[in-house]
C-alpha cells in the first residue's frame, strides 16, 4: 500500500499539487484520473522520487519516502518499476535486451539467468519470438508491452504507468488494460496508472482518485463513477462522446421501464 498524506507540491510561487490525501491499495489497479494539466504526472513523479514534493509525506508500506537518506531511497526504488509516456525503450537494443536491461544494471544474476529472467517476463506480456526484433521493428502495442516486461522484471512491489494507453488505438489499449490488471493480481502489486481514458477507468479502475487542479476532488471505483454526483466528475467523464451516450441510453431504458 503507498499512503500519500497532504502532499503538496510548488513550482516557484505556483502551486501545483494541493495538500492531497490518497490511498493507493495493494494487490489493485489505482487509477489517477483528471484534465489535462490537472497534475497527474507531478503526482506520480513525486512518488517515484523524479520531484520532490514541497510538503507532506509518501508512505510505501508504512516507509516515509520523503524523509528517506540516499541510500534507503535507492534500495526502496529498486521495489519500483515504471512505465513512461511513450514507451522509452531503447532504440538501439533489441527486445530482450531492453527487457533485460534492469537486470545488467542491478541483479548479480549470471548472464544466463538474466536472458532466462528476461525470456520469462517477455513470455509474460505475450512477445515470445519477437525477442531479437528492434524497437521500429515492432507495433507500438508491441512496444507498450516491452516496456511492461521490463517494467516488472525486477519483480516490483509497486508499479507506476504514466499513460500506458496514450498512442493506442481502442483495442489495443484493451489488451494493454487486461495485461496490466492480470500483472497487478497475479503478482500482488501496487499499481498506480495515470490516464484520461474512459475505457480504461471503466474496465480496470478498482481504485480512481479524481484530480481537479491539483487537489483530490473525488475518489471512488469504477462502479461508483457513473453515478456519482459529483459536478466537475460528471463533467470530465462525460466530455467523451462515447460515455454521454452510453449514459443517456441507460437513462432512457430506466424510464422505460
Ligand atoms: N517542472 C515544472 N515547472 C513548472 N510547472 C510545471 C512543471 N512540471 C509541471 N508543471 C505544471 O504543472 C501542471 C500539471 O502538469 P502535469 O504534467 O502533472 O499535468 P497532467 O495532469 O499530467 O497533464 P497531461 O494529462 O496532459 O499529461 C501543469 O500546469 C504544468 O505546466
Amino acid at each position: 500500500m503507498i499512503e500519500i498524506k497532504q502532499l503538496t507540491k510548488s513550482f516557484g510561487d505556483r502551486t501545483v499539487l494541493q495538500g492531497i490525501d490518497a490511498v493507493f491499495e495493494t494487490g489493485k489497479t489505482n487509477l489517477i484520473i483528471g484534465q489535462s494539466g490537472s497534475g497527474k504526472t507531478v503526482l506520480m513523479n513525486d512518488l517515484v522520487g523524479l520531484l520532490e514534493p514541497t510538503s507532506g509525506q509518501i508512505l510505501y508500506d508504512g516507509r516515509d519516502f520523503v524523509t528517506m537518506d540516499k541510500r534507503q531511497r535507492i534500495l526502496l526504488r529498486r521495489e519500483m518499476g515504471m512505465t513512461f509516456q511513450g514507451s522509452a525503450l531503447f532504440d538501439s537494443l533489441n527486445v530482450l535486451e531492453n527487457v533485460r536491461f534492469p537486470l545488467d544494471m542491478f541483479s548479480s544474476m549470471s548472464s544466463r539467468e538474466r536472458d532466462r529472467r528476461a525470456m520469462e517476463c517477455i513470455e509474460r506480456v505475450n512477445l515470445k519470438g519477437a525477442e531479437t526484433k528492434y524497437p521500429d521493428e515492432i507495433s507500438g502495442g508491441m512496444q507498450k508491452r516491452v516496456a511492461i516486461a521490463r517494467a516488472i522484471v525486477l519483480n516490483p512491489k509497486y508499479l507506476f504507468c504514466d499513460e500506458p494507453n496514450s498512442g493506442l488505438d481502442p483495442k489495443t489499449s484493451l489488451v494493454i488494460d487486461r495485461l496490466l490488471s492480470d500483472i497487478t493480481h497475479d503478482y500482488g502489486i501496487t499499481t498506480i496508472i495515470n490516464t484520461h481514458d474512459m475505457n480504461s477507468v471503466m474496465g480496470i479502475g478498482e481504485k480512481i482518485i479524481f484530480i481537479y487542479q491539483g487537489h483530490k476532488e473525488w475518489e471512488g471505483t469504477k462502479d461508483q463513477v457513473m453515478d456519482a454526483k459529483n459536478k466537475r466528475l460528471n463533467d470530465f467523464v462525460f466530455a467523451s462522446d462515447l460515455f454521454r451516450k452510453v449514459r443517456k441510453a441507460e437513462l432512457d431504458e430506466d424510464n422505460n421501464k
